[in-house]
Order: structure tokens, then C-alpha cells, then sequence
């Protein structure tokens, strides 16, 4: 079963107005978009944690709140922008209440890019913030994993390089397209412009709680959709496979 949201008109109060979406199943997707623009609320109401006020959410045409959550809750996975406090377990504790697996607690393709397998032993609550959100990401890849490697999960992530250093960030996007490439739905928040650009295949441009742009990279990495959204200026260049993003200023008056 292969994942696909149809977002029809959907409203949130005061946070988002009227979103029009159809993202099919495989894709790399990054939602772009100042402070407060609606990202999380976007990712959330996918995800059938907040709730539209109007208009429709359909997971594989059905309305996203008539899924049981058991089902749902089998291939959906979010991780949310702040984790949440978690008792005083170790690292290897927490993750193995996700494991699916009795010979390793964790997948050698998360601990490839995501490389936890160093912290085991220590408490959760002692580690770093880049260190926790590396556990966090794992945590909730490891939640679906199943689904994972079927090709069949649907990963709301928001804002998952958040804290983490450059290593872990590249090694993290190229796990992404791994994932992508399986077949697996990902749609992350991010603020990294660049990276968006050059690891996402689709972008979602959001300001104001409304989509102001949707299309794969190449046709909307625009300086003018970019100004739009940022109210900076910017300078778009293509470099044989990499697109070069550069913010040249903010827009004044
Ligand atoms: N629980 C809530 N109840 C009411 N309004 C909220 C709630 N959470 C967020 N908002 C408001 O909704 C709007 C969109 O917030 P949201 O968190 O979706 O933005 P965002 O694009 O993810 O921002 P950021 O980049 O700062 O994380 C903001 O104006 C915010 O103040």
C-alpha cells in the first residue's frame, strides 16, 4: 500500500488557510517557510494530531481521522520539533521499546547515518541537544521500520537537522533518499535553504499559514518564489548538479 495525501481546502484556526495539496507516495518533500508561516501545523495535520477546522484531509482516499490509530500509527510516524521529557533511561532502554528486531536494537541503516550505537549506555536526559535529536530521529524511524522497509511508511519530520552537526546532517539527507528510494513518503520542515535545494525533490513554500508555492525543485527553486516567501533578496545559480542558493539581503520598506 502506497502512501498519498489529497489536502483538500484545509484550514486550521488563525494558523493555516485553505491548503491545496496532492503529494503522491516516494517523494522527498521539504516544506520551506519563515517563523510562524505554518510548517509544523501542516506537518501536524497531516499526521491527524491537530485536527482541520475545514476542508478534508484524505490518506490513501480516506479521511485522515476515520484511520484507526493503531493502523495509522503502524506506518505514520512524526517526529515533533521539541521531544518531549522522557524518564531516566538509557539509550539502548528507549530505543529497544521500538525495536522490532531481537538480534540489534538498531537498524544498521539508521546506525549508518545516525550513529547512536555509541551512547547506549548513557541516560537519555544527559545527552546533547544535537546528541538527543540524532536518538529522537532513530526513535522514530525505528517506530515504522517495518513499514520502512516495505516501502510503504509516511515520515512527518519537523525540523529533524535541528541541532545536529554537519556530519550527521549529510548523513542524514543521504538516508533520507534511501528511504525516499525505497519507496517511502518523507515530508520534513527545515530551515536550511541550501539543503532543501539540493536533497529535497519537491518544496513546499509556506508563509502566512497558505501554500504560496508547490512543485519539484528544479521549477520552483526561484529567486522570485524565494523573495516571496523570505522577504530577502536572493541569487539562485545552478553549478552543474548543485544549485547554489545565496541571500544577498532583506528586503527593506
Ligand atoms: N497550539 C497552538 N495554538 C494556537 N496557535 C498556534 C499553536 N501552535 C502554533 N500556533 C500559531 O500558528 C502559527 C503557525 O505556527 P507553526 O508552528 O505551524 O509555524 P512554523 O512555520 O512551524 O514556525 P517555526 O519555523 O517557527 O517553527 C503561528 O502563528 C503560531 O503562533
Amino acid at each position: 500500500m502506497k502512501a498519498t495525501f489529497e489536502v483538500d481546502k484545509v484550514s486550521v484556526s488563525h494558523r493555516l488557510k485553505e491548503v491545496d495539496l496532492t503529494i503522491p507516495s516516494g517523494r522527498c518533500i521539504h516544506i520551506l517557510g519563515p517563523n510562524g508561516a505554518g510548517k509544523s501545523t501542516l506537518l501536524n495535520t497531516l499526521g491527524a494530531i491537530v485536527p482541520a477546522t475545514a476542508g478534508q484531509v484524505l490518506l490513501n482516499q480516506r479521511p485522515i481521522e476515520a484511520w484507526p490509530l493503531p493502523v495509522l500509527a503502524s506506518f505514520r510516524s512524526i517526529l515533533a520539533q521539541h521531544s518531549e521529557a522522557v524518564f531516566s533511561v538509557s539509550v539502548a532502554d528507549y530505543l529497544s521499546f521500538f525495536s522490532h528486531d531481537e538480534q540489534s536494537i538498531v537498524p544498521t541503516m539508521l546506525e549508518k547515518a545516525l550513529e547512536v550505537g555509541g551512547y547506549f549506555s548513557q541516560s537519555i536526559n544527559r545527552l546533547s541537544g544535537g546528541e538527543r535529536q540524532r536518538v529522537e530521529i532513530c526513535r522514530s524511524l525505528m517506530q515504522v521500520w517495518p513499514a520502512i522497509e516495505q516501502g510503504e511508511a509516511v515520515l512527518l519530520l519537523d525540523e529533524p537537522l535541528q541541532g545536529l552537526d554537519i556530519r550527521h546532517q549529510y548523513g542524514f539527507l543521504a538516508l533520507c533518499t534511501r528511504l525516499c528510494e525505497l519507496g517511502n513518503t518523507l515530508i520534513l520542515s527545515c530551515h536550511d535553504i541550501s539543503l532543501s535545494a539540493n536533497y529535497g525533490q519537491d518544496i513546499i513554500f509556506m508563509k502566512h499559514g497558505q501554500v504560496t508555492s508547490y512543485g519539484a525543485v528544479g521549477e520552483v527553486m526561484t529567486a522570485q518564489n524565494l523573495e516571496n516567501t523570505f522577504d530577502c533578496h536572493f541569487a539562485v545559480k545552478e553549478r552543474d548538479d548543485f544549485l547554489e542558493i545565496q541571500v544577498c539581503a532583506p528586503i527593506v520598506g
